[in-house]
């Protein structure tokens, strides 16, 4: 079994480190999918993920803009996932899930055990409610070689309201950061990163750099590049030699101004697959730099 950082790792070389969103947005599904209503967004974002496959390594589903189509969207979601997977996308499922351990075993099993319902190659997380209740998904990251999305220093303007506070000398993304030493050693890929990977703010350039000093073997996700406002020079600069995570962009390429004036589905999908070349190349180029 090729472990999550291990496969990551390799698609980043092949491809840079561009991770293409799967939002569907209320209101923002095309027509020519129907709509948005649960079969339109299956259809939609079955056309985003053969628009990006061969062209990036990884997508990430947002499960929040299935889930709110009730059953019907969450069987959506499952059939995205599924589909990404077998056209050798490497999955994030971000769900943002957090529970006290003895429950977060039950979304663990939900996203990231062999045959789940909702299986990806890896989940995020929010560790707010301590270091026990990561276990349960550390616990199937080591099993079955996933990997665990921590929430550390996120990209929204709030991120400041308590991340940053100050903490016993230091701001709490920090302690944070610091706390995930020994989950990060435990689960070490045999290349050489961490299947622990850490959210860090495109928009928080300085914090990204502060934080891969304390975690020189942790991956990042790197959300907040295009609709965000992060360049893509800060949005890289939690990346080493252009390795060690991913940046993740969703309505710039799920959304972009050509593909909403397209008239049939050929011409959306050049608008679509414009929008993920050019911010491949763009952060392919910047990850380097
Ligand atoms: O975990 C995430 O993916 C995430 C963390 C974070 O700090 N900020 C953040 O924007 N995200 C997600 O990244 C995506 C950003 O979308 P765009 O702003 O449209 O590129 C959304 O799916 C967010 O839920």
């Amino acid at each position: 079994m090729t472990d999550f950082a291990t496969r990551l790792t390799e698609g980043t070389r092949k491809f840079g480190p561009l991770c293409v969103g799967i939002d569907p947005h209320a209101g923002m599904i095309p027509d020519l999918f129907g709509g948005d209503t649960p079969e339109g967004i299956w259809k939609w974002s079955q056309a985003i993920i053969e628009a990006a496959a061969g062209k990036v390594a990884v997508v990430k589903p947002q499960a929040s803009l299935f889930e709110r189509h009730g059953p019907e969207g969450m069987a959506a979601l499952q059939a995205a996932a599924k589909a990404a997977r077998a056209a050798g996308l490497i999955v994030l499922m971000d769900a943002k899930r957090g529970d006290i351990g003895t429950t977060a075993e039950g979304y663990a099993q939900a996203y990231l055990a062999p045959g789940a319902p909702f299986e990806g190659d890896a989940l995020t997380v929010n560790p707010y409610m301590g270091l026990d209740t990561l276990e349960p998904y550390a616990k199937q990251a080591k099993a079955h070689g996933k990997g665990v999305i921590v929430l550390v220093r996120t990209s929204n303007p709030g991120a400041a309201d308590f991340q940053s506070r100050i903490m016993g000398g230091a701001p709490l993304y920090v302690r944070v950061a610091e706390a995930l030493t020994p989950l990060t050693e435990r689960l070490m890929s045999p290349c050489g990163w961490s299947n622990l990977m850490m959210v860090i703010g495109a928009t928080a350039p300085e914090e990204a750099r502060a934080v891969r000093a304390l975690a020189p073997k942790a991956l990042f996700l790197v959300p907040g590049y295009g609709a965000q406002g992060a360049a893509a020079e800060e949005a890289c600069s939690g990346l080493v030699n252009g390795e060690g995570g991913v940046v993740s962009a969703s309505r710039s390429v799920n959304f972009p101004k050509a593909a909403a004036n397209a008239g049939d589905k050929a011409s959306w999908r050049r608008a679509i697959e414009d929008a993920i070349l050019q911010a491949r190349d763009e952060l392919r180029l910047a990850a380097v730099a």
